[in-house]
């Protein structure tokens, strides 16, 4: 059964693989998931992956947002099916022909996660970067439509923040996957560069498979601490 912990994944977000390999020991036992992102794998590069799933056979999310023409996209995904990761991520960008080469080149080996709109961008941005209309208007419209674009081209789901996952679990049902960066504990909620936030707890009651925390834990004076504080939050809503 899923326990509390399980829903944490935590983003080795470090530029050496030594303090990655640190933070993998102090917090194998308190989340489910560890994420690989493109600080650590430019730094590290598989090695970093195969360490974390021989050491305890940690999960893993490898989340290098692959952005290209189908053919490259499909080829990468092929190298990392070979990694044995449990997810990986690719933007939804324009393009279903390119969710489809990353889902194909998996082989099935891999949950192909979409990126709908980073948790970061705001609906000003939105409107400052030339979308019109509805999406200018209503940042979750953009959301719906990449997340219908993933689910037709074979994705296992989406990465979106909190605030839209109500939305994608009611249109898409429980078996596709959301996966949200972007929370904030209400304990911890210093101003950055994430503009769509939520607390665990919200996430979680909007249906979010999977939290995504980062600074919060890592940034924090006993990381292990946090951790189990936030998993203590998500066990009162489940
Ligand atoms: O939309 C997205 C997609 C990915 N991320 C990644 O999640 C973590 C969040 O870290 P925090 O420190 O909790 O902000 C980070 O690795 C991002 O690359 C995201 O934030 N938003």
């Amino acid at each position: 059964m899923k326990q509390a912990k399980d829903y944490i994944i935590f983003p080795l977000d470090f530029p050496s693989e030594k303090e990655a390999r640190e933070y993998v020991s102090l917090l194998s036992g308190e989340v489910g998931m560890f994420k690989v992102g493109l600080e650590l794998f430019i730094q590290s590069g598989p090695e970093i992956v195969r360490h974390i799933r021989d050491t305890g056979g940690a999960k893993i999310f490898l989340d290098l947002k692959l952005h290209d023409i189908p053919a490259t996209v499909g080829r990468a995904m092929k190298r990392v099916a070979d990694l044995g990761v449990t997810f990986a991520t690719v933007h939804c960008g324009e393009s279903r022909n390119m969710l489809e080469a990353a889902v194909e080149g998996s082989g099935g080996n891999v949950g192909v996660l979409g990126v709908t709109v980073l948790t970061s961008v705001s609906d000003q941005d939105i409107a400052q970067a030339g979308f019109r209309d509805e999406f200018a208007a209503d940042m979750s419209a953009l959301v719906m439509r990449r997340a219908a674009m993933a689910k037709a081209a074979g994705c296992a789901g989406v990465v979106c923040s909190g605030l839209e996952v109500g939305q994608i679990r009611s249109a898409f049902g429980k078996d596709f996957a959301a996966i949200t960066p972007g929370i904030r504990p209400a304990w911890e909620l210093a101003e950055d560069d994430q503009k769509r936030v939520t607390t665990p707890a919200q996430a979680i009651q909007n249906g979010s498979d999977f939290l995504v925390i980062g600074r919060p834990i890592r940034d924090a004076e006993d990381p292990r601490t946090a951790a189990r504080k936030i998993a203590e939050e998500i066990g009162t809503v489940i």
